[in-house]
């Protein structure tokens, strides 16, 4: 039986049997030593996905890291060979008409990445820029987050290039609908379970799931992320953001240092960055910043309750760009075309998209003195970055451990689902916590196992990791 990563320390001897086993029995297959068979399966990865830039930046950073356990146990070469390759890949036309009668023409996608642990799961986007590559290195992204959860749900991604902004109600509507009549014949609640991620919140989760109600005359469970009237859970919006924080606590405490009366930069202003703000203030943070992809708003003593309900509104506003903050308060300062991260503070959580911290970002952070970097986006530091940040002795927690808080609250929403109940607040905001706790001390212990001592992004890609291809090896090579 493959060891579960809890028992991994006590059971290490099992695995070494089972390198040894593995090494007999392939002795014909695999002559050449681990360190040459993982270094050729990299290139092959890259060969095989020339041009995917997010995509490799994506299973480099976890190639990295597992690569001394890979050399270590070669058992789990080939789980990871397979891995890398999503089970399956759709991309598909979305064609509509808009309020001018103009026929659109979208791209939709949905990369089912791993079912090893459980139907697929992850968000759905509706960005400008989404492509092929960054869908899938998110799905790959989230192999490795929904397995820290232990909510056995496997993993997926999906979206479009449509741009909501600036579109009508109808519009977005239309748009759905056309998205929904194609994907609909891959998903269910035992098939795939989309959510919501950037531009993608409960409006258009209802449209999506009208459209897929209509078509396959069920009412269930393949959406999480709903309103609360009909089957949505309680704490979903906030679970991304609080979840955040409460990691982000959980790996100050573990190295003697507090998130309380200490100044943090937030990058985006969607549903994760204003809910990590409003957990940051109720940890007595100081929130001086938050962002949109036209620039950052600095508010010098720090977000108030007050400001931040201001902010609230002006999101659901149609025209709520950022910028609008600076006719509310007189101190605030709008930066256009500028990112955060030149503020002076001592944390960091980037909460707008991919990519948004480079090195260079990084270096600017470090020269601020910033103490620690927890990531609420996906994949917002560049692998430079991260490897600056950890030379640097700088706090990293990575996005795939530290905002599963989401995917985690969306696993508790299908369970709620299942059994017709809709639990309280206060019993999902418990639960979120413990899972946090639970993601923190589990990357903690795995990076303490393999040498790592308190490096949580590598504990994070082992543990998550070893779950899934245990679980692979379990089910036979499919
Ligand atoms: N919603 C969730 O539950 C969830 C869970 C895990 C991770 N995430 C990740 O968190 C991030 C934010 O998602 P969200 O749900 O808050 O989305 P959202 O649509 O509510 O907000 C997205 C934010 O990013 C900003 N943004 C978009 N493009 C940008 C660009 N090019 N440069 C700078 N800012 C830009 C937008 O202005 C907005 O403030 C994404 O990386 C998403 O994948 C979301």
């Amino acid at each position: 039986m493959p060891v579960s990563v809890t028992q991994r320390s006590e059971n290490s001897h099992i695995l070494e049997l089972k390198a040894k086993a593995y090494s007999t029995s392939h002795s014909g297959v695999a002559k050449k030593a681990p360190e040459q068979q993982v270094e050729d399966l990299r290139r092959a990865v890259h060969a095989r996905n020339e041009g995917e830039r997010e995509f490799l930046d994506a299973v480099d950073e976890v190639l990295n890291t597992l690569r001394p356990l890979l050399v270590k146990y070669p058992q789990y070469i080939e789980p990871f060979e397979r891995l890398v390759e999503p089970e399956r890949q759709i991309a598909f036309r979305v064609s509509w008409i808009d309020d001018n009668g103009n026929q659109v023409v979208n791209r939709g996608y949905r990369v089912q990445a791993n079912s090893a642990l459980g139907p697929y799961k992850g968000g759905l986007r509706f960005h400008k820029d989404l492509n092929m590559s960054v869908v899938k290195s998110l799905a790959f992204e989230q192999v490795f987050k929904n397995s820290l959860t232990n909510l056995l749900i496997g993993a997926a991604k999906g979206g479009s290039d449509f741009d909501p902004t600036g579109r009508s109600d109808g519009e977005v509507m239309r748009f759905c609908q056309s998205f929904m009549t194609e994907l609909y014949r891959y998903l269910g609640p035992d098939t795939d379970i989309p959510s919501g991620d950037i531009n993608v919140g409960s409006r258009e989760i209802g449209y999506l799931f009208g459209q897929y109600k209509r078509l396959t005359n069920h009412f269930n469970g393949a959406f999480t992320g709903k309103d609360l009237n009909w089957g949505g859970s309680n704490i979903r919006p906030e679970a991304t953001g609080y979840g955040l924080v409460y990691f982000s606590e959980y790996y100050c405490n573990h190295r003697r240092i507090s998130l309380k009366g200490h100044k943090s930069i937030v990058s985006g202003s969607g549903n994760v960055a204003i809910y990590t703000v409003e957990k940051l203030l109720d940890l007595g943070s100081i929130p001086l910043t938050l962002s949109d992809s036209n620039g950052y708003i600095y508010e010098p003593a720090g977000f108030t309750r007050k400001d931040l309900e201001f902010i609230k509104e002006l999101r659901i506003s149609q025209n709520g760009y950022l910028q609008q903050y600076t006719a509310y308060s007189k101190t605030a300062k709008y930066f256009p075309n500028e990112k955060p991260f030149t503020v002076k503070a001592d944390f960091a959580f980037p909460c707008a998209i991919q990519g948004e911290i480079t090195l260079n970002e990084a270096s600017t952070l470090a020269k601020n003195g910033i103490k620690g970097v927890f990531e609420g986006a996906n994949l917002p530091s560049s692998n430079e970055a991260i490897s600056f940040f950890k030379k640097n002795q700088i706090l990293f927690a990575p996005g795939k451990a530290a905002n599963a808080g989401g995917v985690a609250v969306s696993g508790l929403e299908m369970i709620q689902n299942s059994q017709r109940q809709q639990w309280s607040k206060e019993v999902v905001d418990e639960k979120l916590r413990l899972i946090m706790k639970d993601i923190f001390d589990t990357s903690l212990k795995a990076a303490n196992d393999f040498g790592y001592t308190d490096d949580i992004q590598a504990g994070a890609n082992i543990a998550g990791f070893l779950k899934v291809a245990d679980s692979m090896i379990q089910q036979g090579n499919v």
